[in-house]
């Protein structure tokens, strides 16, 4: 297994006025499953063109290998653009063979890949058939397809999951993981936040064409404060009145706090046992969803 590695480094994009791409370096290693993450309009789309090179870049570069990457690095690059591209009135066998030989494998070889992948998808017997009389979540399965079946050398995926049933995205994943574990780099952007907490094993965080936070998704979860949740066998609204820590939120007998200092916790709980009942005490990992929050607030 050879691991291949893709580096974005000081990457910037503007559209008239608006800066849509700001400087934005962070690496795709290979083996790895990479989720992009932003609001709209943050510049996920466009870094993903500039990677492509269906954009020019306006500064920085993108590296392939620890070389500035060629036209026919990017060939071996499964790309799924925002924007599908597929013609609707040809079969799905015949437009998946041609573009297997627009990217150089021979028909046969194309189409014993597709057949596989549809079978994969359950979608085997509508090979024959036109792309316009799938349902819209079928052609997109087309297009991922499309995208993986010349077992490229690094995936860039657009949106990959919207619109598939929850089937359909175990399939795409489990489909993923085996590209990753050949030492490709897979970069797929997402808004849905607990499919990219399942997946991923990095992640980039982009807010207004900057990149807000990039790491493993336990780095990023060193990054924010560390919290507490203490449920007691009371009502726990006393605690706000302790020296040394931060109360967010309190829950009846429950309460999320944050220490100032390290004495105030073994200080907290023995107030707290003291008083009766200490029902629960634990450090509190965060959510995918609340260090999105934090990093991009
Ligand atoms: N071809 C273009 N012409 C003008 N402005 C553009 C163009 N492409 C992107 N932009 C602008 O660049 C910014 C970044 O857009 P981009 O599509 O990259 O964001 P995104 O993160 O992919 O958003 P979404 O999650 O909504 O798809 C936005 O302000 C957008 O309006």
């Amino acid at each position: 297994m050879s691991t291949h590695l893709l580096e974005i480094d000081g990457l910037r994009r503007s559209f008239g006025d608006v800066v849509a791409v700001d400087d934005v370096t962070f690496t795709v290693p290979g083996g790895q499953m990479t989720g992009f993450v932003g609001g709209n309009g943050a510049g996920k789309t466009t870094t993903m063109r500039l990677i492509m090179g269906l954009l020019a870049t306006h500064g920085g570069e993108v590296r392939w290998n620890g070389s500035p990457i060629k036209t026919l690095d990017r060939r071996r690059i499964g790309y799924m653009p925002e924007e599908r591209g597929l013609y609707p009135k040809q079969k799905v066998l015949d437009q998946l063979t041609y573009l297997g030989e627009l990217s150089g494998m021979t028909a046969s070889a194309a189409r014993t890949s597709i057949m596989e992948h549809l079978e994969r998808f359950g979608l085997e017997d509508r090979a024959g058939e036109r792309v316009e009389k799938l349902s819209l979540g079928n052609q997109q399965r087309v297009q991922i397809i499309a995208a993986l079946m010349t077992q490229p050398d690094a995936l860039i995926l657009d949106e990959p999951f919207s619109g598939l049933d929850p089937q359909a995205v175990d399939s795409m994943v489990d489909l993923l993981r085996e590209h990753a574990s050949r030492g490709v780099p897979v970069l797929f952007s997402s808004h849905q936040l607990e499919l990219v907490e399942r997946l991923c094993d990095r992640l980039v965080v982009l807010a207004k064409g900057r990149v807000v936070a990039a790491g493993s998704v336990g780095e990023l979860r060193g990054v924010g404060p560390v919290r507490y949740r203490i449920t007691l066998g009371g009502d726990a609204g006393w605690l706000r009145d302790l020296a040394g820590i931060h109360v967010h939120d309190v829950d009846g007998s429950s309460a999320l706090v944050e220490f100032q200092d390290e004495a105030a916790r073994p200080a907290l709980l023995a107030a707290a046992v003291d008083r009766g009942d200490v029902l629960d005490f634990a450090r509190r990992i965060p959510a995918l969803s609340e260090i999105y929050r934090e990093v991009t607030s």
